[in-house]
């Protein structure tokens, strides 16, 4: 699946600053990413990778600085071209799993290029489609948010400890479709204590405590 015509793309962050509740948490952040690459961005508890990421998922301003996208879609923002996918699971308990992924592609815009079936057979969810989310154990809700990914293709993954709760299945899965999405000439930028299964550069904030 190629994600653009106008692929190689490059993310990058100039200058960056963050202030959340009065306190300057990052300054003078910098980093860059072309398509078909990770960024790892690591750093101690309360660093400001969360932070990072919704300041280039739009969720959060930048106290200064700048985020863009070059060469993705012109008439899109960064947050546009982009899936967050957070700490939380974002689901509704009462729905089915199969219910949950057409909400997201619905309110992710629409434009599936995958069955909602199949997004969830590459999660290892085919078998609970009608199951409500409610019944799913944390793993399981981990790979239903996963699926999102899949449903609506976006330029630029933002994760967020994206492999928690994952089995060690459900990680060399996981590791799968973010090479998938990477050999395609898509970005991923993920906040991660751990190895991410994938080649990554790493992006540390916050210096050593
Ligand atoms: N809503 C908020 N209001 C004020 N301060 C906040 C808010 N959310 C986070 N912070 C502060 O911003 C700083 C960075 O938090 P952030 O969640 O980005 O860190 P992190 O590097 O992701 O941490 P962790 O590794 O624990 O997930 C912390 O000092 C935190 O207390």
């Amino acid at each position: 699946m190629q994600l653009s015509p106008r692929l190689p793309t490059r993310l990058f962050g100039h200058d960056v600053r963050c202030v959340r509740g009065g306190r300057e948490v990052f300054a003078g952040l910098a980093f860059e990413a072309v398509s078909g690459e990770a960024l790892a961005v690591t750093g101690h508890n309360g660093a400001g990778k969360t932070s990072l990421l919704r300041l280039i998922a739009g969720l959060l301003l930048p106290a200064g600085g700048t985020i863009v996208i070059e060469g993705g879609e012109a008439e899109l923002t960064v947050p546009e071209q982009a899936h967050y996918l957070g700490h939380r699971d974002a689901l509704k308990p009462a729905l089915s799993v199969r219910e949950n992924l057409s909400f997201w592609a619905d309110f992710l815009g629409g434009a599936t290029t995958r069955p909602t079936l199949d997004c969830l057979a590459a999660v290892g969810l085919a078998h609970a489609a009608e199951l409500p989310a409610a019944y799913l154990s944390a793993g399981q809700r981990r790979r239903l948010s996963l699926a999102r990914l899949l449903t609506v293709p976006r330029l630029l993954w933002l994760l967020d400890e994206p492999t928690a709760a994952l089995d060690i299945a459900g990680q060399a899965m996981f590791a799968g479709l973010m090479r998938e999405h990477l050999a395609a000439g898509g970005l991923i930028v993920a906040a991660t204590h751990g190895p991410l299964g994938i080649d990554t550069r790493e992006l540390r904030i916050g210096g050593m405590i």
